[in-house]
């Protein structure tokens, strides 16, 4: 089966990675020929020539451009892809939106992957437009649980799983960055700090989901009364920690829906 990519950017090529080379033949298309060709190269897919030949030549089209630049990509393709599967990642852009810029008969998914698709771990959201015939979203759901895990969601709810799975790689990190930093702060080298953060941080998230315990019920179990645990816990408190992680998820949402 033949799958192209227009745009070959961090997302495209975290996917791109991850795929099963023998199962997927893949092309993939951007704005700049010669960068496009050493991306090809290192990945190990073919390159077409541009947007259009792509869009012929292939059964499934991932549109993984930026959101702005959408509109301009698809009204060049459009006409090539009666009768294909189009899926798109891009953030805020709704299957109606999608369905506007193209054609009310086009078989149409919409995607929310995540970075962590660069180690086959990408958390996915999945949902069709009414169109999608059950074969075409199973070829969607294997191309994507090929990489990771999926979720086929309601699409009110793709702005929250965007921010919640798309976005908080990056707010992980940012946490991960500054427990390490405290280490430094504290006389610790910070490539060691990171190695014990990021191996804690790992281990939480599967004792999570190992336990079947809520992350409360386990914070309570961390936490020794008249310890120091605690001590961490009120300042986070008193730092709103808490807020804080909710509005930005919250800014994040209201981004994805005004793009
Ligand atoms: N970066 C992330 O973690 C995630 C990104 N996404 C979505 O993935 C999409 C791509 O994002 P990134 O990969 O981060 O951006 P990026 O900027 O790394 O990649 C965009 C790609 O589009 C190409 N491009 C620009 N104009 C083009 C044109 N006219 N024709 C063909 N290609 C063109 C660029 O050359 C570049 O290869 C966005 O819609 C974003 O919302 C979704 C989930 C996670
Ligand atoms: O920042 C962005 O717009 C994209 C969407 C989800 C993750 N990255």
């Amino acid at each position: 089966m033949k799958i192209g990519f227009i745009g070959a950017g961090k997302m495209a090529q975290a996917i791109i990675s991850g795929l099963d080379k023998e199962k997927f033949e893949v092309y993939i298309s951007s704005r700049d020929f010669e960068k496009t060709r050493i991306i090809a190269k290192n990945l190990g897919v073919n390159q077409a020539k541009d947007n259009i030949e792509l869009a012929k030549f292939v059964d499934i089209v991932i549109m993984s451009v930026k959101p702005q630049v959408m509109p301009k990509v698809l009204s060049e393709v459009k006409d090539y892809l009666e009768g294909k599967l189009m899926l798109s990642i891009a953030a805020g852009l709704t299957l109606e939106n999608l369905a506007d810029l193209t054609s009310k008969q086009l078989e149409i998914v919409r995607i929310m992957p995540n970075i962590n698709a660069t180690i086959k771990e990408s958390t996915t959201a999945i949902c069709p437009n009414e169109l999608v015939i059950d074969t075409n979203l199973e070829i969607a759901k294997e191309i994507f649980s090929s990489i990771g895990q999926i979720f086929q969601i309601e699409e009110k709810d793709f702005s929250t799983f965007s921010a919640i799975a798309g976005s908080s790689p990056a707010f992980i990190y940012i946490f991960i960055d500054a427990l390490s930093r405290a280490g430094v702060l504290h006389g610790m080298p910070k490539d060691l700090a990171t190695e014990i953060v990021a191996s804690t941080v790992s281990a939480s998230a599967n004792m999570l989901a190992q336990s079947g315990e809520n992350p409360w019920s386990l914070v309570d179990k961390v936490s020794s009364p008249g310890g120091t645990t605690v001590e961490g816990i009120v300042s986070l408190e008193e730092n709103r920690f808490v807020a804080s992680v909710i509005d930005a998820v919250t800014k994040t949402i209201e981004k994805d829906k005004r793009l």
